[in-house]
């Protein structure tokens, strides 16, 4: 049963790319007005999951529920319920952030008037606004993001789906990232964000899913995933960092200054 007490929930979902089964069946759950974390070793399937929570990649099986309504028969009322801060992050480069979040907000069909005070509030927030009418193409790597997020929140999304939104961003913009989620949070709305940075995941969630060669491996509140250990000690142990990396401190035995 769909529980619509969940803000996202998915049921085996499946995605293969050729011979390579990159989701393997998840079953990912997030309750409404979480803070949550989806953690797991590069290639573990974060990325191909999140495209697919948010209709950006057709899953080869299973389904996903956004507040109870099926993304994948219902897509045009989800994507009104959703905000995404995608990996890569691709942006119409040749607009200036205030003309980058006017056209995202007329697109989704926000009044033009209410469209610009919104605008001009998430610019002050995340401290753009001095740089409101420089083109995207020359914003650096935080502002993209910060842009990518004022974007992405600017029809009041009920859950905000975000693909490591941390990397690359400085530890000031970070803060005001935060601040404006822990806001967002507070107000009942849901966010889910990947990450592989285990102390921000332990800092700010309050619910985290480990993935691990295409599977869910570990789920639930943070302390009852951490079992009394660090986010760190407890993601190592789950994940198998030996097995899945292939070993640690053999091989590589040429590396580093040898006396002959
Ligand atoms: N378009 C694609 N074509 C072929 N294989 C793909 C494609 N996208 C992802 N994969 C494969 O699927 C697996 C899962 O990739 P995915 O990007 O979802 O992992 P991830 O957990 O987000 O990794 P990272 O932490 O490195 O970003 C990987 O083995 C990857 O090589």
């Amino acid at each position: 049963m769909v529980d619509v007490a969940d803000a996202v929930r998915t049921q085996g979902l499946l995605k293969r790319f050729g011979q390579q089964v990159a989701v393997g069946g998840v079953d990912l759950v997030v309750p409404q007005g979480s803070f949550a974390g989806l953690v797991g070793p590069n290639g573990a399937g974060k990325t191909t999951t999140l495209s697919m929570v948010t209709g950006l990649l057709r899953p080869d099986g299973g389904g996903v529920w956004i507040g109870g309504a099926d993304v994948w028969r219902d897509p045009v009322a989800v994507k009104a319920r959703i905000g995404v801060l995608p990996e890569g992050l691709r942006l119409f480069e040749r607009l200036s952030g205030r003309e980058l979040l006017s056209y995202n907000g007329q697109l989704r069909g926000i009044p033009k008037d209410e469209v610009a005070r919104r605008a001009e509030e998430l610019l002050r927030v995340m401290d753009l606004a001095e740089s409101a009418d420089k083109l995207v193409v020359d914003y650096s790597t935080g502002m993209r993001k910060k842009i990518g997020l004022a974007a992405a929140l600017l029809h009041n999304p009920r859950v905000l789906f975000l693909d490591e939104p941390f990397e690359g961003v400085d530890p000031v913009s970070a803060n005001t990232l935060v601040e404006v989620l822990r806001r967002y949070t507070a107000s009942g709305s849901t966010v889910v964000f990947s990450s592989h940075v285990m102390e921000l995941v332990e800092r700010l969630c309050d619910w985290v899913s480990v993935m691990s060669r295409g599977r869910i491996v570990a789920q639930g509140p943070l302390d009852e995933v951490r079992g009394g250990r660090s986010l760190n000690e407890a993601f190592l142990s789950l994940v198998g960092a030996h097995a899945e990396h292939g070993g640690g401190e053999e091989g590589l035995s040429w590396l580093g200054a040898t006396s002959a």
